[in-house]
């Protein structure tokens, strides 16, 4: 058999595989790939992509009936849903190319198209090749956990893969899970006409801060969603028909998800050593395995997001080509939930900063109402919370509209340890929405400034001595 002699083998061409691929291919490195899926992994083809592109659809059929306070007549949209999933393939088609096989076997590298296993701590099979590396990177991803729910399997159910194939509008969509996937994909098809109810067993968005959490779920609540929460699915029988708590729920169509898990099936980790948890990989702060030659990337490694796959990219590009020391800082890494309004997070939430911080802990609070843009949009539902120690931001909590934009300016204030003088000194733009980043930076000076009676006195004093 033919061994392919390589400096890095990647495996998996999802967000993170195609990052560290093309890194380390662009900085010199000899690189194999290899995909026994579809390029672009997840995030392209059944994840970040289509569930975006199906919001802004959403998004236009839900302003359609909004015009009222503006002195528009408010439409009632007639949504075509084949044409909506046709806007959602020919975004995923435009972006495609990005992440195809030509564009990556143009930077040199060496794309397999073959389910990847390890037969030794420093080989694998790809489709009956052999590749010896002196470098792997594991960037398998995950999949959508199906709950072992009694009746399930005997319903079509759909999950983030199968959801984009629909082309008929459910009539009533039921979801199982209340997490950003199922809320994203239940608000989305509220807009453009279902009737949607979510199962959730714990608390919706239970990850995000409940303060903020509150404020996307009161919208959710208002545009129809209905929400259940701390609600079991005792059973699921076709009809299709779900045991939510007391009450048996009738729907046309079930969407599951309730979490992911991770692709290390049939990949031969214990063979190389490589040691596993329910999570995923077990990866130390370098994003190394308990093999050193293997390192584990993106949402195998627990990363979640397609920023993560990226960052963690970059940090291995370091690590496996250069010897660098590289320590991944999940402290400065952003998220973003793209309901409307939008939930986004930097840093620790308010009950992580207290846990972590005590009395040291500072948090200060400013509505969106307090933004003239804002108010000029009627966009005011919403709320920015910061967390400070000693002067420096911890962590940045934000609902409203472009919360996903807005957390950026703080993840580089995280990232870079910015005190919080440098974004209240900040000039922006008038009127933006951006500028509520500096107010919330501002009140943190506010009462060390104007309700503080040492400078009230300083400023007397200077005042009467100056000519
Ligand atoms: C509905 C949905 C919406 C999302 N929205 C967002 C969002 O808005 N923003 C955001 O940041 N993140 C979002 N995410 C998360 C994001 O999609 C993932 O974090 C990201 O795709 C992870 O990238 P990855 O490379 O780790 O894994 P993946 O994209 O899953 O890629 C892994 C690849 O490995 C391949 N593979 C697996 N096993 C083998 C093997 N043995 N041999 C060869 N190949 C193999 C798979 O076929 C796959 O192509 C969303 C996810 C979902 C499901
Ligand atoms: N905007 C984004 O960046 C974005 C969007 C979608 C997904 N993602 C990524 O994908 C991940 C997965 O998203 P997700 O929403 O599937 O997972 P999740 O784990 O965040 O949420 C799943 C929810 O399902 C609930 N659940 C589980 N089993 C259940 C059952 N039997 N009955 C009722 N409820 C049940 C859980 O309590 C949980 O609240 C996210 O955590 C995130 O990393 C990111």
């Amino acid at each position: 058999m033919q061994t392919l002699k390589t400096d890095l083998c990647v495996i998996g061409a999802g967000s993170a595989g195609l990052s560290v691929a093309a890194g380390a291919a662009q900085m010199g490195a000899s690189v194999v790939l290899v995909e026994k899926g579809e390029m672009g992994g997840d995030c392209l083809n059944h994840g970040c992509v289509p569930s975006k592109a199906l919001i802004a659809a959403a998004h236009r059929a839900h302003e359609m009936t909004q015009g009222a306070p503006f002195g528009i007549a408010p439409e009632v949209p007639r949504v075509d849903y084949a044409a909506v999933m046709d806007h959602v393939a020919e975004t995923i088609a435009r972006i495609a190319p990005m992440d195809s096989q030509q564009r990556f076997e143009g930077f040199g590298i060496n794309v397999i198209r073959a389910h990847a296993r390890f037969v030794s701590p420093r080989e694998i099979d790809a489709g009956g090749t052999r590749i010896a590396a002196r470098r792997f990177v594991v960037a398998t991803g995950s999949s959508p956990m199906v709950p072992p729910i009694p009746g399930l399997a005997d319903v079509p159910y759909l999950t983030n893969e199968s959801l984009w194939s629909l082309r008929q509008r459910p009539e009533h969509l039921l979801v199982i899970g209340g997490g950003p996937i199922g809320l994203e994909m239940a608000q989305a098809h509220r807009r453009l006409g279902s009737a949607v109810t979510v199962i959730e067993a714990g608390r919706a968005l239970g990850r995000e801060d409940p303060e903020m959490a509150a404020i996307v779920l009161e919208r959710l609540h208002a545009e129809g969603v209905r929400i259940l929460e701390n609600t079991t699915v005792g059973a699921v029988r076709p009809g299709i028909q779900v045991q939510a708590g007391d009450e048996t729920l009738h729907g046309s169509h079930l969407l599951v998800a309730a979490g992911r898990k991770p692709n290390t099936d049939g990949l031969g980790l214990d063979v190389a050593g490589v040691e596993t948890s329910p999570y995923g990989v077990q990866v130390d702060g370098g994003l190394r395995t308990t093999n050193r030659r293997i390192y584990a990337i993106g949402d195998i490694a627990g990363g979640g997001f397609t920023h993560v796959a990226g960052y963690h990219a970059g940090l291995v590009v370091r690590s496996a080509l250069f010897a660098l020391p590289a320590k991944a800082r999940p402290q400065i890494l952003p998220r973003a939930t793209y309901t409307a309004p939008e939930l986004a997070q930097v840093g620790l939430t308010e009950a992580e900063a207290l846990a972590k911080h005590g009395d040291r802990l500072e948090v200060y609070r400013l509505p969106h109402d307090h933004n003239d843009r804002a108010v000029a949009q009627r966009a005011t539902q919403g709320l920015l919370k910061l967390m400070v120690v000693r002067g420096r931001p911890v962590g940045v909590s934000i609902a409203g509209a472009q919360a996903g934009e807005l957390i950026g300016t703080w993840a580089l204030a995280l990232s870079a340890g910015l005190k919080l003088g440098a974004l209240a000194g900040a000039v922006m733009p008038y009127p933006t929405v951006g500028e509520l980043n500096k107010r919330l930076a501002g009140t943190y000076f506010t009462p060390r400034l104007f309700e503080n009676e040492t400078v009230k006195k300083v400023t007397g004093l200077v005042q009467r001595w100056l000519p």
